[in-house]
This record gives C-alpha cells, sequence and structure tokens, in this order.
C-alpha cells in the first residue's frame, strides 16, 4: 500500500544542542535503512520549511503507523497521510 506522507519537524529551540544533533543523526541513519530497505521509496525537502513529503511502500496502516513512531524525530513532528489509489488514467493501469 502507498502513502502520501507529510512531515512538518518541529524541534523545541531549546533543546540542547548536543541531545538535538544526536536525534538527527539518528533519524538521518533511520531514513537511510528504511529507504534502503524499500518501504521509503521517495523523500523530498518542502522548499523553504523543515518539512518533507515522502512516500511509503508498506503493507498496512498499522505498520505505516509502526514505522513513523518509530523514527527518533516522531516526538517532534506533525504528520500528514494520505493514503493512495491507482488513478485509472494513469499510463498503464
Ligand atoms: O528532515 C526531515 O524532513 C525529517 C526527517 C525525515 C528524514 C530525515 O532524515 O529527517
Amino acid at each position: 500500500m502507498l502513502f502520501h506522507v507529510r512531515m512538518d519537524v518541529a524541534i523545541p529551540h531549546d533543546l540542547d544542542p548536543e541531545v538535538r544533533a544526536d536525534l538527527v543523526a539518528r533519524e538521518k541513519a533511520r531514513a537511510l535503512d528504511l529507504q534502503a530497505s524499500g518501504v521509503w521509496p521517495e523523500l523530498w525537502r518542502i522548499v523553504g520549511e523543515y518539512a518533507n513529503v515522502s512516500i511509503f511502500d508498506v503493507e498496512s496502516n498499522d505498520a505505516l503507523h509502526d514505522l513513523l513512531a518509530s523514527l527518533p524525530l516522531f516526538p517532534f513532528m506533525s504528520i500528514q497521510v494520505t493514503p493512495l489509489a491507482t488513478h485509472p488514467s494513469k499510463l498503464g493501469a
């Protein structure tokens, strides 16, 4: 199942800089692992915002929720999920 996901990141400005750097480094490592595994095929930065749009390819709503909740930055993100279906006018559909 494909999902369009928007993540807006809001790390508190008063968070200890070392804690912040560790969080961001762990988030990047997790994101790279998930992309390599194929479940996170698209990851794009939204111009001018600390936010991304992503496509996830997972087996279920529960699988997506567990994956998103496993992200180190999850406590600092607002997340919007849109489930995707095949468009009848897509070439080859
Ligand atoms: O920076 C972000 O958009 C948040 C998150 C998503 C991937 C990653 O490395 O961090």
